[in-house]
């Protein structure tokens, strides 16, 4: 029987096509095939930033085709979190997507970016209206017991939402390679988990994070913080080199390490407590974790030579009283905004990657 393309409709952008609907992703995917091409997926959520474009070019590096979805799956977040106020920039996204195609051409990379993928929900949940509740109904994938833990916890829906939908982006694009951050560790591990259980047959990438001049990871929801939030968010991997300086000069032990992050967190929040409530920004330590680096178990003692795992989340909260012609970033500062981040603590810090 022939095969028929007929369906494909994509509007073509500088190199690289939009697609919606699921049975063109497939053609495409299709014909790559048959052209022996391999694909490298990247999916997103969109709100594009260098953390998603240094994915998407070691993407470009190892594979022949790289797709890109842009999807903000409602199932992953809980009812009362930030699902309508999530950045949703398609127009600067596409200037940035259709400049590094540019930057592609000309570096003759080996592969390019071909496809962005845009899903509908609609089509990614045909059966029934994506439920955010955590005893809601639906077709769900749930990975047990890792993602109960850490983000878990204050996220109960998150995992099992994120485990459904790169379920369904997996079996739609069906990529040789599919390419996630570091700075989302646990989630590396939930997909690293659900595509062994599951048989998918796609190899999970990592990539290393991507941070700011000053070291704060990139992330979608930076932009909420503002000038003020901005500057205490930095706590977090301060605390983070704080654990890793005592590390470095022989402390293994849990509460040791523990407790250093901890005491660097609370005295920022006392200082923070400390001002006037227009010139403070104040937080709250979600959590820290010390975890086997293979596992994510939480570990009593660090070994010097395997390291740990050391992650973390604060939750930045809302301005109380921001000041004339302040830069609040978007939303005015009334947003509660929660960051996350993780360093591979080891004694040869070959793997700690970038931390100025
Ligand atoms: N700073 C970063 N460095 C490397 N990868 C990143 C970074 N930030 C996000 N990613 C990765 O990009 C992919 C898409 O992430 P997503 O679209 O949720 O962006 P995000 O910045 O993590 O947004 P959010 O604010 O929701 O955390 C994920 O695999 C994520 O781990
Ligand atoms: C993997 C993902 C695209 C699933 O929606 C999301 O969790 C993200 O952007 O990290
Ligand atoms: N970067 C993971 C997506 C989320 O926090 O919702």
């Amino acid at each position: 029987m022939r095969l028929r393309f007929n369906i494909i409709k994509p509007r073509r952008l500088t190199g690289f096509q939009k697609v919606t609907s699921i049975p063109a992703l497939r053609q495409l995917r299709h014909r790559a095939l048959r052209a022996g091409n391999t694909v490298g997926f990247v999916p997103t959520m969109g709100a594009l930033h260098q953390g998603h474009l240094a994915l998407i070019r070691q993407a470009v590096r190892e594979n022949d085709q790289v797709y890109v979805s842009i999807y903000v799956n409602p199932t992953q977040f809980g009812v009362s979190e930030d699902l309508s106020s999530y950045p949703r920039t398609w127009d600067a996204d596409k200037v940035k997507l259709a400049a590094l195609a540019m930057e592609f051409k000309n570096d003759n990379q080996v592969g390019h970016m071909s496809v962005v993928f845009m899903p509908k929900t609609k089509d990614m949940y045909p059966g029934s209206p994506p439920s955010s509740e955590v005893d809601g109904q639906g077709s769900f994938v749930t990975i047990t017991p890792l993602s109960s833990r850490l983000e878990g916890t204050s996220r109960p829906v998150f995992f099992r939402g994120v485990a459904t939908v790169c379920m369904k982006l997996l079996n739609i694009v069906q990529p040789e390679r599919v390419y996630f951050g570091q700075k989302d560790i646990q989630q590396t591990f939930v997909v690293k988990r659900m595509v062994q259980d599951f048989h998918l047959n796609s190899e999970v990438r990592v990539g290393p994070t991507i941070r700011e001049h000053d070291g704060l990871a990139m992330s979608s929801r930076n932009v909420y913080l503002g000038e003020r939030r901005r500057k205490v968010a930095l706590v977090l991997l301060d605390s983070f080199k704080e654990v890793q300086r005592i590390f470095a000069r022989g402390a293994k032990k849990r509460r040791f390490l523990y407790n250093a992050a901890i005491e660097r967190l609370s005295l920022v929040e006392k200082q923070q407590y400390a001002l006037p409530r227009d010139k403070r920004a104040r937080f709250e330590i979600d959590y820290i974790s010390i975890a086997d680096p293979d596992t994510l178990d939480e570990l009593e003692e660090v070994d010097a030579e395997h390291g740990a795992i050391l992650s973390g989340a604060i939750k930045m909260l809302p301005l109380e009283e921001p000041q004339e012609g302040e830069d609040t970033g978007l939303g005015g500062g009334t947003s509660t905004v929660r960051l996350i981040d993780n360093i591979h603590l080891e004694l040869l810090s070959a793997k700690v990657g970038y931390i100025p």
